[in-house]
């Protein structure tokens, strides 16, 4: 296990008040009313298209939506931009930047120590000198979190983050994102297709369906949660049967969903 090296902080918490977002006169997102309290886990799970990148690209600023509002206890989470980072599926990484330098990329003078002490976090200090071509997808995307984490985020936004990569390393990430968030007690937002990485990951499930929230789900199980627990694979299939009976309508996408397909 890697050292924390960061004082432990808190998370901030969200409220969403009415918020829209339409692309060309297509609603994507329709009067989303949403409290997050600070250092909880979410997870946001629903159909291709349903909005959830949108209402990610709202909350790291973006994007703007067109009506409501964001906030952070009695701040605009606009004015809160340093204190949050959003981690894509594909890891963004400079290919001409040492993975050290990605990681310290537009700090200051102290820049490789910190990124020194971020990739030592993710269990990547190793690899510091290396280019990011010699890595494979899993540490391409340990870099990208610790590119993240290296600001000290206290809202971290993760828009599918393990999609693209193999079952195992799927759930070597899944436990270094949990052990990370326990460590520094930021709040995470997690975009996820698969119901049974958002069920063994988050505190509360959020179904977003045509745009609107279908489903909000709290997770009461304890942690660390695993594959054969009943409760854990009755919630898992009350929130798939859900997703089905959602249908298509107003969706884009493929509609593709997953449960537990990284792990079996
Ligand atoms: N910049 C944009 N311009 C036009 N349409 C957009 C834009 N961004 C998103 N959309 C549309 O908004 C809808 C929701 O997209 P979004 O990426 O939020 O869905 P999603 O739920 O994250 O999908 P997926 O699971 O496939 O990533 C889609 O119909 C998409 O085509």
């Amino acid at each position: 296990m890697s050292v924390n090296v960061y004082p432990v902080n808190r998370g901030i918490p969200l409220a969403l008040r009415q918020l829209e977002k339409s692309f060309h006169g297509h609603r994507v997102l329709g009067n989303v009313d949403l409290a997050i309290p600070a250092g909880q886990c979410v997870a946001i799970v629903g159909r291709s298209g349903c909005g959830k990148s949108t209402l990610l690209r709202l909350l790291a600023g973006l994007d703007r939506p067109d009506r409501g509002s964001l906030s952070s206890g009695n701040t605009p989470l606009r004015a809160r931009q340093n204190d949050i980072r959003l981690m894509f599926q594909d890891d963004r990484l400079l290919p001409w930047k040492k993975v050290v330098d990605n990681v310290g990329l537009g700090l200051g003078k102290d820049a490789r120590e910190r990124a020194l002490a971020a990739l030592d976090t993710v269990g990547l200090a190793g690899r510091a000198g290396d280019w990011p071509s010699t890595l494979s997808g899993g540490q391409k995307q340990r870099v990208a979190l610790a590119r993240a984490l290296i600001h000290r985020p206290r809202l971290l936004l993760l828009d599918e983050p393990l999609g693209a990569l193999d079952a195992l390393t799927r759930i070597e990430m899944q436990r270094l994102i949990e052990t990370l968030w326990q460590e520094q007690g930021f709040t995470l937002l997690l975009v996820t297709h698969d119901v049974h990485e958002a069920v063994t990951l988050a505190d509360r499930v959020i179904l977003l369906e045509q745009g609107h929230i279908g489903l909000d789900i709290a997770i009461d199980l304890p942690r660390p949660r695993s594959h054969g627990q009943a409760r854990q694979a009755a919630l898992e299939s009350e929130i798939l049967e859900r997703i089905f009976s959602s249908g298509v309508q107003g969706a884009q996408g493929d509609g593709t969903l997953r449960s537990g397909s990284s792990n079996q």
